[in-house]
């Protein structure tokens, strides 16, 4: 069973072309169906968070908008086209996962990669080459360890470094996969102010998987909720609450709300972790 929020294909109705569009989309992995039924639009500038447990679907639906999971039925596209894997229209963070310590680049290399790594052969590294890497260094406050060896780094310092690296192209959308994990209160907010900065001056449509909303819950316009094979999409007052959110589980959750942030109570412990045994 599916549902959405009446009205949910564009988040105004406004024209223009889509940053990322969905049509009937369904993906399933054996006989477990993560999602069905999915009509979304995304629109350039919006920032969508995508939420819900343990192995909803989150990654699952990034994978599929960076063109590495294909979709059981319907469509998908970026800016109006087919998804092609390594577009430059795409900027990734991806989940935190740690650089072996002998990894042979310095923190500034890694930002480079972002900024020129899809030409082949002989770089030109020229100054704006020098000046970008330098800015996006700076926006992320990686520049004390710049020189750094990256597999000697910590989680929260190299994640900071990922970030920077998927601005560099200023990509029209920007993916982003559990980006907050391992960092500081203090890195959490810049991060996401930087990302929510991306969207208002360049315009980058950013969705934003996230187990924990209150971190980014100025910035979100809507959110996709999954759990167990059900979603919702809908602004976080639509969609956070007590009615919708106990329906979604099919149990019941109570949504609370103190000092601008959300706390749900009473979730079901791994309610959609139900492996098909083989
Ligand atoms: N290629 C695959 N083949 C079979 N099953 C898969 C595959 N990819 C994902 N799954 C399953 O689909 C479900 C959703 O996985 P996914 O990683 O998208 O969840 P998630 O919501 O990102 O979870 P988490 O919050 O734990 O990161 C999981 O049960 C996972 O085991």
């Amino acid at each position: 069973m599916t549902s959405t929020m009446p009205g949910q294909a564009s988040p105004d109705g406004a024209g223009g072309t889509p940053a990322i569009r969905l049509r009937g989309a369904a993906l399933s992995f054996g006989d477990r169906t993560l999602w069905e039924g999915l009509d979304l639009d995304i629109m350039p500038g919006e920032f969508f968070a995508v939420l819900g447990p343990n192995g909803s679907g989150k990654t699952s639906f990034l994978k599929v908008l960076l063109g590495l999971q294909p979709l059981d039925t319907g469509t998908a596209t970026i800016a109006g086209r087919p998804i092609t894997r390594g577009s430059r229209n795409l900027g990734y963070i991806p989940q935190q996962k740690s650089f072996p310590p002998e990894t042979p680049l310095r923190a500034r290399d890694l930002v480079g990669l972002g900024v020129d790594g899809h030409r082949w052969g002989l770089r030109m590294r020229n100054r704006h080459y020098d000046e970008t890497v330098h800015r996006l260094l700076r926006d992320v406050g990686a520049e004390s360890y710049a020189d750094a060896p990256v597999g000697l780094l910590s989680g929260g310092e190299q994640q900071r470094l990922r970030a920077a690296q998927a601005l560099a192209t200023d990509p029209a959308v920007l993916l982003c996969d559990e980006p907050l994990l391992s960092l500081d209160l203090n890195h959490q907010q810049a991060v996401s102010a930087l990302i929510d900065r991306q969207r208002r001056e360049k315009n980058s449509a950013v969705v934003f998987v996230t187990h924990e909303i209150n971190p980014v819950i100025d910035y979100v316009d809507r959110v996709l909720y999954l759990a167990d094979g059900r979603f919702r999409v809908g602004s976080p007052a639509e969609v956070m609450t007590s009615e919708v959110l106990s329906e979604l589980y099919d149990s019941p959750v109570e949504v609370l709300h103190s000092n601008g942030r959300i706390v749900v109570v009473g979730l079901p412990d791994a309610t959609t972790h139900h492996h098909e045994s083989a």
